[in-house]
């Protein structure tokens, strides 16, 4: 077979097994999404696994942000949309009618296809959600809350002596990490990212790269990625959808190099996408 994905795999090989251990983070369960009538996703049973990335790819329109969205309740927010089957995070159930949404989205952060920092200064995007969370109990606490986030996102150094400067003066790679900072300034234990360096020339994206493979030591990353390539590099399982179906999920080079589907491998050989 002659996938279009160039894999390292022995490196690819090496990551999927240091994470092979971890348990499960999130199963979802016979999950239905539909816009209205539109029928978006079908049936979708899908486990993420803690301190891992999990790579969603597939052709446009087959359902990945839809699934996304389902992890934090973000389609919530669309009215036309509703949410069948079960989806629990540590064996609790996200969609419990008791459950607060705003803690919810506390511990499962999102980074978003466009950055899109506040209009305020640096200090603010990061010190926002710490604070009205209540996670500082005075200024040097938040203060210290705001620096370890920057370094965590890898952005300390190119902006510590300008925190007061707005968010919206970084360059587009900058403003993606800020946004990462801020996401993780609320101690999450998940972070999704709808395709976070589609905005993003090369070298930004590399550096969002690495940064994600470091952050997978502490959280549980999902990353919904239209780049075969990006899923093979950033991701130890990938999950494959087409026409609103979970096709397959499996160890992220076994998915490119030796998927179980026809559509998989017609996906990842470039016949249809
Ligand atoms: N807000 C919405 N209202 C109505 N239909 C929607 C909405 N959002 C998505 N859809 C439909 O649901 C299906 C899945 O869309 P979704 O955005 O999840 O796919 P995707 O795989 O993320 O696509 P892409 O790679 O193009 O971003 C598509 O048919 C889309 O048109």
């Amino acid at each position: 077979m002659n996938s279009m994905v160039q894999l390292d795999s022995a490196t690819a090989i090496a990551a999927a097994a240091a994470v092979a251990g971890n348990p499960v983070k999130i199963v979802a369960q016979g999950v239905n999404v539909y816009y209205g009538e539109k029928h978006a996703l079908r049936d979708v049973d899908l486990d993420i696994q803690e301190r891992a990335v999990t790579a969603l790819i597939g052709p446009s329109g087959c359902g990945k942000s839809t699934f996304l969205r389902c992890l934090n309740r973000m389609n919530d927010t669309i009215p036309a949309c509703r949410v069948t089957g079960r989806i629990a995070m540590d064996d609790q159930d996200i969609y419990d009618p008791q459950l607060d949404v705003v803690q919810l989205r506390a511990r499962v952060g999102m980074v978003f296809q466009k950055p899109n920092p506040f209009p305020k200064s640096i200090f603010e995007n990061v010190a926002y959600g710490p604070r009205i969370h209540g996670l500082a109990r005075n200024k040097a606490e938040l203060e210290e809350i705001v620096a370890i986030s920057l370094k965590r996102a890898g952005l300390f150094d190119e902006v510590k002596d300008r925190l007061g400067d707005s968010g919206t003066s970084l360059s587009g790679g900058q403003q993606q990490r800020l946004c990462i900072a801020r996401a993780i300034a609320v101690s999450p234990e998940v972070i999704l990212m709808d395709e976070p360096c589609s905005a993003l020339d090369p070298i930004a994206t590399a550096k969002i790269e690495e940064l994600i493979d470091e952050l997978r030591e502490n959280f549980t990353i999902v990353i919904v990625t239209h780049s075969m390539q990006q899923a093979a590099r950033v991701s130890q399982r990938t999950a494959f959808f087409h026409l609103g179906v979970l096709v397959e999920i499996g160890i992220t080079s076994d998915i490119f190099t030796t998927p179980k589907d026809r559509r998989t491998q017609d996906y990842i050989t470039g016949r249809f996408g």
